[in-house]
């Protein structure tokens, strides 16, 4: 358990912040939480490609704890892929960091001691010591949180960085060849049915390479699906200076993250698994109904926050949560038409779930960027919104709060394409800043949706059936252009 820290009195005497690192462990203060075991005695039994924020916080925890219960086989080596966040911070620090815990109370901070390594992403050599790694025979578990996009490109075009699944695809050639068994690959990224998906693209990796090796991949590989659920927002310049300030540690990669914490992983190993229920992971032959509450309730409302939220002067979650027009429908939403459509999950009461869901969005601690929130807005539509509106559009079921979502996305992009027209951003600009490999074939049919929403409807991702419902279509024309008529009243 982490530790409550006391707040500090504004005003108070400023700590002295110690500089993170092994060899200040011990002499941090009290109130930190730190490794019970020997940081230097772990055994790599895990490698976890693209190292995020979401996997220091989450899955980093849980091996943390498993450390601290004796289980000294299951440390970790991170791999950079697209970036290599935080890794010079990190190596200077013996890879060390501080998780803060920021809930209704005073926050918790735990120094997390389970990354052993931090490889780079980039040219061969750096490529080389990556599949090394993976290949290496004390790797049992290969944990993926490199973002939903990800998965659609299983290969790389020529001349480009492998992905992340022709990494594991190499590593499996070297042990295939070697007489070894492959290791698990658990991927903890937010999409449905997140195990097959990346078996499909480890195999269609290892088919580039050589068909004999996707067989084998496909006969005695194992892919788990999960659902890992904790709520990370970016860490910033004033998260860093409260713990410096507040809790007297200086630490260049901390991670923040919410009290609440879930991981659910389908039972489908091979060879050695780490005793994860131990550390308070749901092990489970079906993990389908729980990712289906999790990203049709909490995801869900993430987008809506994010999108309904653009046009306010709201920038996170809690104050737009706070504001009556957009918390209100977010909530009315995912209770009146979301909710009714999910069927029982085993050990869960839906009502309270929505209840915890709806008070972590209100957490002040937390105040995640909307920003965050628009990123790949393509994909999370399709991935958490779309099951529920589809279902309820089908059935006859009410839809209009779920249309008003995709209503202002549209909006969003036709905002978004007007800061292009007028030259207040440039495409790399926009294309950085909304992340979603749909963007360019949306812009266009999204800036002049307020006349007609068919085009958009015919490119975006998903939306193949619902275009096909006329009461649908003219709900959501009529949202698109009254949106578009009140930006311009307003703006006049
Ligand atoms: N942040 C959260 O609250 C949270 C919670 C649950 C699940 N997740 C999932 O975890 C994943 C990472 O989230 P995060 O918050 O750590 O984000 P992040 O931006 O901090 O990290 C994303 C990581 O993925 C890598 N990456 C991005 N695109 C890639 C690609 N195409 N190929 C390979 N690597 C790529 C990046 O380099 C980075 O290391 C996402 O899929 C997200 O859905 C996040
Ligand atoms: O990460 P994405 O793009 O799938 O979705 C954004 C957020 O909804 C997500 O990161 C949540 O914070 C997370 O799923 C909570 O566990």
């Amino acid at each position: 358990m982490l530790r409550p820290i006391p707040a500090r009195q504004p005003g108070g005497a400023p700590t002295t912040a110690l500089r993170l690192g092994l060899d200040t462990l011990g002499t941090l203060p009290p109130d930190i939480a730190r490794p019970s075991y020997d940081v230097r005695s772990l055994q790599p039994g895990v490698v976890h490609l693209g190292v995020g924020g979401f996997h220091r916080a989450h899955q980093a925890v849980y091996l943390d704890r498993l450390a601290g219960l004796g289980h000294r086989g299951w440390g970790v080596r991170g791999i950079g892929l697209r970036s290599n966040s935080h890794r010079d911070a990190l190596a200077a620090q013996d890879h060390l960091y501080t998780v803060v815990e920021l809930g209704t109370g005073a926050p918790r901070a735990r120094v997390v001691g389970v990354l052993t390594d931090y490889l780079p992403a980039g040219g061969t050599a750096e490529t080389d010591a990556a599949v090394a790694a993976l290949a290496d025979p004390r790797t049992q578990l290969v944990t993926v949180t490199v973002t939903a996009p990800a998965y659609a490109v299983a290969t790389s075009a020529p001349g480009t960085a492998p992905t992340a699944f022709e990494l594991v695809a190499q590593a499996l050639r070297i042990r295939h060849r070697a007489g070894l068994a492959p290791f698990t690959v658990l991927s903890c990224d937010n999409l449905p049915d997140n195990g097959p998906a990346a078996r499909r693209c480890v195999v269609e990796a290892a088919a580039a390479l050589d068909p004999a090796l996707a067989r084998w991949v496909e006969r005695t590989g194992a892919f788990p699906s999960s659902m890992a659920d904790r709520i990370t927002p970016p860490t910033s310049s004033e998260h860093r200076r409260l713990l410096r300030q507040e809790l007297g540690v200086h630490d260049r990669a901390p991670v923040v993250t919410e009290p609440f914490s879930q991981w659910i992983v389908e039972d489908a190993f091979v060879g050695e698994a780490p005793p994860l229920a131990d550390a308070g992971v749901d092990v489970v032959s079906d993990v389908r109904p729980y990712v289906a509450a999790k990203m049709r309730l909490l995801n869900a409302g993430h987008v809506a926050l994010g999108f309904l939220g653009a046009s306010t002067p709201n920038a996170t979650t809690d104050a737009a949560m706070a504001d009556p027009a957009t918390g209100s429908l977010v909530e009315r939403m995912l209770a009146e038409e979301v909710s009714p459509l999910l069927h029982p999950v085993p050990g869960l009461h839906l009502p309270t779930y929505l209840g915890e869901v709806l008070d972590r969005l209100r957490n002040p601690a937390i105040a995640d960027p909307l920003s965050r929130l628009r990123r790949r807005g393509s994909v999370r539509m399709r991935n958490y919104v779309l099951p529920s509106l589809e279902r309820a559009v089908l059935a006859g079921a009410p839809h209009l709060l779920l249309t008003e979502v995709v209503a202002s996305w549209v909006d969003h992009l036709r905002r978004a394409a007007v800061t292009l027209e007028e030259g207040r951003a440039t495409s790399e600009e926009l294309a950085e800043e909304l992340a979603d490999p749909a963007l360019a074939r949306l812009l266009g049919p999204a800036s002049r949706a307020a006349h007609d929403v068919r085009p958009f409807l015919a490119v975006a991702d998903g939306f193949e059936r619902l275009a096909g419902c006329p009461g649908f279509v003219q709900a959501l024309q009529q949202s698109v252009t009254d949106r578009e008529v009140g930006a311009r009243a307003a703006a006049s």
